[in-house]
């Protein structure tokens, strides 16, 4: 048995719990999640033998309930196991391609940086993804995006699975030109958004070894304070007590 964990990561911690109840004891776990931090998180509740992470560059737009538009070409991948191996075909059979990696780091990094610089971009200008590579600013906005994850990666001895990280993230936005990216669509629905396992995960692990990733950190807080002014429906500055102010008056439009 496999079950495809597809949840939001977030929702991980839950969904890891449920399966742990009606998992069969030699059913695996197989994560397509974009972020970091998800395998760790299924193999603490399920067990490090029963969870295999790939990723999916398929996009795909949920237009209603139990309606899924394909938003585009794209592969699954994964390490080759012998526990996976009877669903390659599975996945062929309908209609996937199928990618072989040989290892799961670089996969995920390689993973992140697209992300990292598809989808907060898509927030910000509210486009599909084909939009960010019709315009240069935008591009130079991913390419430098995409870069600093390369260079996170590259201090912790991970290679990221391409020549070019650049070519990688314009590729799969082409590829899924019509998709609007999975945090576009959070954000569309006002549902919370992977921002922080994407861009907030390199920040963190930037951190640690001292590398500066400061597009990831704007885009991070862009993302951030558009999905909270979403929320908050009027200006809310006549009762904001986080910010430390000094002024009286409000803030000048610009
Ligand atoms: N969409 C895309 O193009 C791509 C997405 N991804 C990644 O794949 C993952 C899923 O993305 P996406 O499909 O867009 O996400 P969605 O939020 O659209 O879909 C996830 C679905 O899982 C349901 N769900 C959440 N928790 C549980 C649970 N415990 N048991 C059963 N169902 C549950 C959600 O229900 P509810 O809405 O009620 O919470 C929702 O219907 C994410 O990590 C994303 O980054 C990767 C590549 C492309
Ligand atoms: C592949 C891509 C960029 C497709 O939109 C995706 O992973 C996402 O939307 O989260």
């Amino acid at each position: 048995m496999l079950a495809l964990v597809l949840v939001k990561s977030w929702q991980t911690e839950r969904a890891a719990k449920q399966l742990r109840s009606f998992l069969h004891p030699q059913g695996v776990a197989l994560s397509l999640q974009n972020g970091l931090g998800n395998h760790q998180k299924l193999s603490a509740i399920l067990g490090a033998d029963r969870v295999f992470t790939g990723v999916t560059t398929t996009g795909a737009t949920l237009v209603a309930p139990g309606r899924v538009r394909a938003g585009g070409e794209g592969a699954i991948s994964f390490v080759a196991s012998d526990r996976l191996e009877p669903f390659r075909e599975r996945f062929k059979k309908s209609g996937f391609v199928v990618e072989t990696a040989t290892s799961m780091e670089p996969l995920i990094w390689g993973k992140l940086a697209i992300n990292a610089a598809i989808n907060p971009l898509s927030v910000i200008w509210r486009v599909a993804n084909g939009e960010l590579v019709c315009q240069q600013s935008t591009r130079k906005l991913m390419a430098m995006t995409a870069r600093e994850v390369e260079a996170v990666a590259l201090a912790y001895g991970i290679q990221l699975p391409f020549e070019d990280v650049v070519e990688a993230v314009e590729g799969v936005a082409q590829r899924t030109a019509q998709n609007r990216s999975s945090m576009l669509q959070d954000v569309l629905r006002g549902a919370p958004t992977e921002v922080d396992a994407i861009n907030g995960e390199v920040i963190r692990a930037a951190r640690k070894v001292g590398v500066p990733v400061p597009i990831n950190r704007i885009l991070l807080y862009l993302v951030k304070s558009i999905v909270k002014r979403k929320s908050t429906r009027k200006c809310n500055y006549a009762n904001c007590k986080s910010v430390g102010r000094t002024a009286s008056r409000p803030p000048t439009t610009l």
